[in-house]
């Protein structure tokens, strides 16, 4: 959050590899790409998030006297490099998806392009902020899918794992899709909307509930919502929240937005009593809102109740992501610089899905140009030229016999990583979040339903060109060949 100096927010061994390529004085240009292996919360997609605070750390990276007088003390690092250090600043280049987009597995998130001991220091910041804000983000989409429209309020900051993680945590939920936050620091930081009702506290500290509520509305006439659920909720909240509605009206002083929460007992069967009270008072527009730890499966069952809902508070599922506490994005070595060249470097696994590709590379995102929705996503090297005209074979890169054939002008084609710095100096602007929201709207509209729905989604083909693939390959041979020719 702000300004604040992370520059070692780095796990040590970053710190002591750097010392090493110091010293070999192979200091030479490379790149890494960060990306995640699976959608978490087993959904078909995730919400890219954090890019604007992973700027913000790049460009205050440096480490101050104190930072090196800290590293000093643990007596490994040397005074040349301690020196070096002292005047460190990032001088490379990074792509990144912009935040809110959405994307797939094995897909370069970012791509840092620098000399080795800058883009090893990195690592660990660029992950720890878009693993986390993209987590978030993710769960928030799948919490708004659940509410078919209705708003959804960030509630999480009591529960959230520390402060950072709640009000970080707010910003990707509001990327993701709620329409505000309880946390006013989240609020007032990224200019997202403070929202809220009272707490049960409210009501506890009058005589009487409808004193409590009398108070409330009289306070806030604008936008009144009244916690119903303190004593009971049918004989006493209900009622009592339609008297004082009722004597707003009478004095011509009816709210504009108002109505009541539920945040116990049977959601649905509340729901639909308490809509029933209100519309025989003439309240037909009040808004019910539901709190009680909800996550999407919840709100998913509650709708399919008939639950007469039309708003939901969000808190503690949403912003740890009870259900999947981690992204799992990973920073791996792709290519390293030779005599002007980049030479592609590949991880090898038991597992061949976590092998890594290979070399410096970009993504196409490929829409059906009737419908607009993604029809697949395809990993290229940035050298490679593609053109709308022409047919394009794309195909799994494991399960190679998995083919598409698009035809030329049925597919469109958008390049998602673009440059964020060049040479160390910002050319990325981040938009608000807001802005960010709205954007993301629009890219989830961009899925197919089947992609979106909450359990076994259909999956989004990650392809690799065919040159890329093909390099792939050969490394894969060389490498094998290798190791078995050199017992
Ligand atoms: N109709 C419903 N269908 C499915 N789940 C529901 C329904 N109504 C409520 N729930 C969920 O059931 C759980 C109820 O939890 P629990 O009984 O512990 O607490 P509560 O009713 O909220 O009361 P308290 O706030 O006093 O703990 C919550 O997670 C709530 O969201
Ligand atoms: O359930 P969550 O999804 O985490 O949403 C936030 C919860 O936090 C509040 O309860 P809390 O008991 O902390 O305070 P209260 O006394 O105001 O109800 C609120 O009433 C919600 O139940
Ligand atoms: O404003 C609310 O109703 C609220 C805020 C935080 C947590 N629970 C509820």
């Amino acid at each position: 959050m702000g300004e604040r100096n992370l520059t070692l927010l780095t796990d040590f061994y970053e710190l002591t590899m750097m010392q090493g390529y110091f010293k070999n004085k192979s200091n030479e240009t490379v790149i890494f790409d960060a990306f995640y292996r699976s959608n978490p919360s087993g959904n078909g997609y995730a919400v890219c998030a954090g890019l604007e605070q992973m700027i913000d750390y790049i460009k205050n990276l440096h480490f101050d006297q104190d930072d090196i007088k800290y590293l000093r003390e643990q007596k490994i690092f040397d005074e040349d490099f301690l020196e070096y250090l002292s005047t460190f600043r990032f001088t490379g280049d990074i792509y990144a998806i912009p935040e809110g987009t959405v994307v797939f597995p094995m897909e370069p998130l970012v791509k840092v392009i620098a000399p080795i001991m800058e883009a090893q220091l990195v690592e660990t910041a660029i992950l720890t902020i878009i693993n986390h804000q993209s987590l978030i983000a993710t769960k928030a989409a799948r919490v708004a899918y659940a509410a078919k429209g209705d708003g959804v309020m960030e509630f999480g900051l009591r529960r959230a794992q520390g402060p950072d993680a709640g009000t970080l945590g707010a910003r990707a939920a509001v990327i993701g899709g709620c329409i505000g936050t309880s946390n006013v620091l989240a609020a007032k930081l990224y200019d997202i909307p403070p929202l809220g009702t009272h707490a049960h506290s409210w009501i506890m500290s009058f005589e009487d509930e409808l004193t409590a509520f009398r108070h409330y509305a009289n306070l806030y006439p604008e936008n009144t919502t009244l916690l119903v659920d303190t004593y009971d909720t049918l004989r006493s909240g209900v009622p009592n929240a339609i008297k004082v509605f009722s004597e707003l009206k009478e004095a011509g002083k009816m709210p504009k937005k108002y109505g009541i929460r539920l945040d116990s007992g049977d959601l649905a069967y509340l729901s639909k009593k308490a809509k029933k009270l209100l519309d025989a008072a003439g309240f037909t527009d009040a808004i019910i809102t539901a709190s009680s730890d909800l996550d999407e499966y919840l709100i998913d069952s509650l709708k399919t109740q008939g639950a007469a809902i039309n708003s939901w508070g969000v808190g503690t599922n949403l912003i740890t992501s009870k259900d999947c506490p981690a992204f799992g994005g990973v920073y791996k070595l792709a290519a390293i610089e030779k005599d002007g060249i980049f030479i592609p470097k590949i991880k090898l696994s038991e597992n061949t899905w976590k092998i890594t590709n290979p070399g410096n590379k970009t993504i196409y995102r490929i829409y059906d140009k009737e419908s607009g929705k993604i029809k697949a996503d395809l990993i290229a090297l940035i050298d490679e030229e593609f053109s709308e005209e022409n047919s394009l074979m794309i195909f799994d890169p494991i399960e190679t016999w998995k083919k598409t054939y698009l035809r030329p002008g049925s597919y469109t084609l958008r390049e998602i990583l673009v440059p964020i710095f060049l040479n160390g100096e910002c050319v990325y602007e981040s938009p608000k979040v807001m802005d960010i929201r709205a954007y993301c709207q629009k890219e989830l509209d961009t899925l197919w339903d089947e992609t979106r729905r909450l359990v076994n989604p259909h999956k989004v083909y990650v392809d690799l060109s065919k040159k890329l693939w093909t390099i792939k390959n050969e490394l894969l041979d060389s490498i094998n060949e290798f190791y078995h020719t050199s017992k």
